[in-house]
């Protein structure tokens, strides 16, 4: 008779953090567990949980017996290491010393992959482990592994996305219920969407940092956040969501990265990467991304258009992404094999911010009087600037937007032109006599 294999070993995961997502590993670790450990070939044991304080008050799903503030003794005892506490160090620190010390590390920290991933992914690399981030980017929406993997055969070309649960429902309310941004974004942390501090959300920090890491994936050359142009959705006023809605666009913070191509057969010559309050027409499947869900865009040489849509924030959401991972790390354990590497072999330029392509809406407060708009358009011409449609205001819009008497307001919205010309174009249009004010200056994306 043939001998039964012997019981598979438990696999010792330990859990960095037990916050908004840690929590939520850790409920899903110990739930779970019969399943998880068929799917992962071994049962996998939640050994520990490191936290700063293991005093304080806890969900009740967390076994305080687990809790310890001794994350390194944690850290040198484990197969696999889940780093959910964010920030850069001790985090950096304690994944350096898991991977020297032979565990798979899987991590959802993106402000640390975005600064300084290279040095993780090269000590995993030397160290022969795992090092896994589904949920840095865009939380539970498969989107790492389908960029590093599935389309690993094929050339992405542009990588369109809504990265950021936080600002996208803060926009969401601010034109949808006409809630302001401070009331919109206490919600969002409320709900366990925001950063621990949610400046990173509201001023495009965290958004940037995940465009960099799928920049990265996506055209094989490292991106780090410094790389990023970013503004964030600070200075979006009530005023610009509602003309959003009346020229037939919706606000949303946008992460762009594309290559760019001079010429049909022509090697790329370089990335640009983005973060930036954009207008997307109503009718662009990216418009109807609503609350803090996310979505990305993919579009690939062979592919075509690919949408990635859920949730991007939020504790089980991304806790999803993480056990995930988590399961992937344990299976090679089992059963040998590795997790992809970090892939630089392009190693393009990354471009300037005025190198990137775009579309200008402009808002600008006018003197009423004859042949104002010859010289605006005049200015548009000057900088090699096509316009696509001026719009003026109806008396009644007017009278919602409290305008003075003789200033007449004009919307131009632009054809697409490089982002020095068009930046240079505003510069010219303010500086001319009878221009009282440009109110507002927005980019057009998805159109
Ligand atoms: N919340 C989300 O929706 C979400 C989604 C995707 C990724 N992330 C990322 O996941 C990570 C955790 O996010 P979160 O929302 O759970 O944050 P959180 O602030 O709720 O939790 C982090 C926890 O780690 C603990 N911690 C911090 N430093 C520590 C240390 N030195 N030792 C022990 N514990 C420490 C904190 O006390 C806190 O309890 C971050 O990197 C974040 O960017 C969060
Ligand atoms: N603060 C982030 C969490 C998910 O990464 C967001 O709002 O999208
Ligand atoms: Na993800």
């Amino acid at each position: 008779m043939p001998a039964t294999p012997a019981a598979p070993r438990p696999l010792r995961v330990a859990l960095l953090g037990c916050g908004v997502v840690g929590t939520q590993v850790a409920r899903l670790l110990t739930h779970d567990a019969a399943d998880l450990a068929s799917r992962a070939g071994a049962p996998l044991e939640l050994v520990g949980i490191a936290v700063r304080d293991v005093t304080a008050p806890r969900d009740a799903v967390i076994d305080r017996a687990l809790l310890t503030d001794d994350a390194e003794s944690l850290v040198d005892d484990a197969d696999i290491v889940v780093e959910v506490m964010g920030g850069i160090e001790p985090a950096r620190a304690l994944l350096l010393r898991a991977i020297a010390a032979g565990a798979a590390v899987v991590t959802a920290n993106k402000a640390l992959l975005a600064e300084d991933g290279p040095t993780l992914y090269r000590a995993a690399d030397s160290a022969g482990v795992d090092i896994y981030f589904e949920a840095a980017v865009a939380g539970a929406i498969p989107i790492v592994r389908p960029v590093r993997e599935s389309l690993a055969g094929d050339d992405v070309r542009r990588v369109l996305g809504i990265l950021n649960g936080t600002t996208n429902y803060v926009l969401d309310q601010m034109a949808t219920t006409g809630a302001s941004l401070e009331d919109a974004l206490a919600e969002a942390q409320a709900l366990g969407f925001a950063e621990a501090d949610p400046t990173a959300d509201v001023e495009g920090y965290d958004a940037a940092a995940k465009a960099a890491i799928l920049a990265s994936l996506a055209f094989h050359t490292r991106v780090s956040i410094a790389d990023v142009a970013r503004e964030g959705i600070r200075s979006v006023t009530a005023e610009d969501v509602a003309w959003a809605a009346r020229t037939g666009y919706v606000i949303k913070l946008l992460a762009i990265a594309d290559l760019r191509e001079d010429g049909p057969g022509r090697a790329p010559s370089g990335v640009s990467v983005r973060v930036h309050p954009a207008l997307v027409p109503l009718a662009h499947p990216l418009a109807n991304v609503r609350g803090s869900f996310n979505a990305v865009f993919v579009e690939a040489a062979a592919a075509g258009e690919l949408m990635f849509y859920g949730r991007g924030a939020g504790g089980a959401p991304t806790a999803s992404a993480v056990l995930g991972d988590v399961v992937s790390a344990a299976r090679h354990r089992v059963l040998g094999g590795k997790g992809p590497q970090e892939s630089t072999y392009a190693a393009l330029p990354i471009l300037p911010t005025g190198a990137a392509i775009t579309r200008y809406q402009v808002r600008v407060d006018v003197e009423d009087r004859h042949g104002v708009l010859a010289q605006v358009t005049q200015v548009l011409a000057e900088h090699g600037v096509s316009i696509e449609a001026v719009r003026q205001p109806t008396r009644q819009e007017d009278e919602v937007d409290d305008a003075e008497d003789g200033v007449a307001h004009l919307v131009l919205t632009t054809h697409a032109a490089p982002e020095a010309s068009l930046a240079a174009m505003v510069d010219a249009v303010a500086a001319l006599e009878p221009v009282r004010t440009v109110t507002s200056v927005l980019r057009v994306e998805g159109a």
